[in-house]
């Protein structure tokens, strides 16, 4: 058990079983992309040890980049708008492979794919660790999943409560 500022945590997924996951992950990725070359594109922060980890049982080559998600209000009868920001790549004609740490309601990843949308992306795809199932909102499903986990807050390995606890080797579920 560890506690985060008021909330406590129990082990969930062990580092071995993440490692283990993202090597299997990582072969059906290499295979689907055998002779191509995308661009992995990871959402900033949460992915960033998730990426670092994936891409390096990735068997065929590929080109990453880093992008952040911005959100404000628009005009409050259109709702909330997404901005990606930091994509300096021309997407245009090329395979698309957001790496994501978690698909909870799927609210950011709907958004992402309806941005990339206008790009001119010749495919696009979605991998992330994590996917809540029971949480989703919105149509829109990953390709690939290392994970499908309950609807229950998690952190550690990328993900954080109130930006802590990113740090720790494995996952953890709020008790
Ligand atoms: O499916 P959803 O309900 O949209 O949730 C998933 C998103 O939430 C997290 O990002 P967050 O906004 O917490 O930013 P962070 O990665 O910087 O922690 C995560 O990295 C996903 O991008
Ligand atoms: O369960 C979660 N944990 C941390 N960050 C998140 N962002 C969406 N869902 C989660």
């Amino acid at each position: 058990m560890i506690k985060i500022i008021d909330k406590e945590f129990i082990p969930y997924i062990s580092a071995e079983e993440i490692s283990k996951r993202i090597n299997e992950l990582g072969a059906e990725i290499s295979k689907a992309y055998e002779g191509e070359k995308p661009l992995f594109v990871s959402v900033l922060n949460g992915s960033f040890i998730f990426t670092a980890d994936l891409i390096r049982t990735i068997k065929t080559p590929i080109e990453v980049t880093f992008i952040r998600v911005a959100s404000y209000e628009a005009l409050k009868t259109t709702g909330k708008v997404r901005e990606i920001l930091g994509l300096k790549e021309n997407v245009f004609g090329r395979d698309i492979l957001i790496l994501e740490d978690i698909v909870d309601t799927g609210t950011t990843l709907e958004h992402l794919l309806e941005a990339f949308k206008d790009l001119g992306t010749k495919s696009i795809k979605v991998a992330t660790l994590l996917h809540k199932p029971d949480a989703q909102e919105k149509a829109e499903k990953p390709d690939f999943v290392g994970f499908e986990i309950p609807n229950k807050f998690v952190v550690g390995y990328g993900l954080d409560y109130e930006g802590l606890g990113r740090e720790l080797k494995e996952i953890y579920q709020l008790s």
